[in-house]
């Protein structure tokens, strides 16, 4: 299994600085990452700086955000990278603008199952925007505070830009916002990997279960296989009896009646079904909070 970490954070946060410190550490310990990049334009300014300058196999999104691109080009990518390369950890930056659920999609795509093993999301803060979160527009600091939110490791980063008392301000109010995240206080994004690797495997144990670290952590999925053919209206009576936290579902599901299993996906409330022409492992991913006690029928 190749281990992936998500490295999410708001625009200009720190994300890249972070990702070039991991990259340098993961090579000086022998291992072999490799990067996903999103870029928020069709420039791709990190992807080259960090594609250059730390000589590391990398594909990119150009255009958007990983959950406005589309999962299939993140998946599409995800797999060129698997093909091309050997690795055994892969890093995935998002654009700022990703909201970080979404942003785990592709990953979670039954396609990569039994290849990848999601660890858990670091989220870089911004400090200085975190104490002026309240100047933000409603819906730009709705995804300012997701992104902080689903963290697992939060960075309360830009420490040099504070005084004393307002770092200890901010630390205190990120630990109330996201119990569960540990969070750190760091300048330039200067974390090391083995502290991160360290605290997130700690955490996973706590549930083996679920893909993305334990029980206590606010997002996990779940990977749901099926025995026999299922009935369409009964298993969308199932779908809508879920809880509002399932936030996204996806895989393929065999359908009564059909010669493969039908492509099945959900997202806010949405169902949607498409015929697949090859014959797809039927099994079904749900990405939630406490998705890990959900069974089919
Ligand atoms: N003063 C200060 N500046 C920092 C710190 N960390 C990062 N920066 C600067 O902030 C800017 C953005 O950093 P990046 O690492 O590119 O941030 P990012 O999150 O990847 O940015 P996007 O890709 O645009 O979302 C750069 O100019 C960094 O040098 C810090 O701790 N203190």
């Amino acid at each position: 299994m190749i281990d992936v970490y998500l490295l999410s954070g708001f625009l200009g946060s720190g994300k890249t600085s972070l990702l070039m410190s991991l990259i340098a550490e993961l090579k000086e310990m022998g291992r072999k990452p490799a990067v996903l990049m999103n870029e928020f334009g069709s420039i791709s300014i990190d992807s080259d700086t960090v594609g250059q300058s730390q000589d590391v196999p990398l594909k990119e999104l150009l255009n958007g955000c990983i959950c406005c691109t589309g999962s299939e080009n993140t998946e599409a990518q995800l797999q060129g990278l698997l093909e091309e390369y050997d690795m055994d950890v892969i890093l995935i930056e998002t654009t700022g603008a990703a909201h970080p659920v979404e942003a785990l999609d592709a990953v979670y795509s039954p396609l990569f199952a039994e290849k990848l093993c999601v660890k858990g999301i670091v989220t870089v803060a911004d400090s200085k925007r975190w104490l002026e979160r309240d100047k933000m527009s409603p819906q730009i600091r709705s995804l300012f505070l997701e992104q902080i939110r689903h963290a697992h490791i939060l960075l309360a980063n830009k420490t040099d830009l504070l005084t004393e008392e307002e770092l200890a301000t901010v630390s205190m109010e990120l630990s109330n916002f996201n119990g569960t995240a540990q969070v750190i206080q760091t300048t330039n994004a200067k974390l090391s990997f083995s502290f991160i690797e360290a605290t997130l495997s700690t955490m996973k144990e706590a549930d083996m279960k679920t893909v993305i670290s334990g029980k206590h952590l606010p997002l996990t999925s779940k990977l749901i296989t099926f025995e026999k053919d299922v009935d369409k209206a009964e298993f969308e009576a199932w779908v809508q009896s879920l809880p509002d936290t399932v936030y996204r579902m996806k895989g393929y599901v065999p359908l009564k009646g059909t010669k493969n299993p039908f492509l099945f996906q959900y997202a806010y409330g949405l169902v949607n079904w498409m015929p697949e022409y090859i014959k797809m492992e039927a099994r079904l991913v749900l990405i939630g909070e406490g998705v890990s006690q959900i069974e089919y029928m």
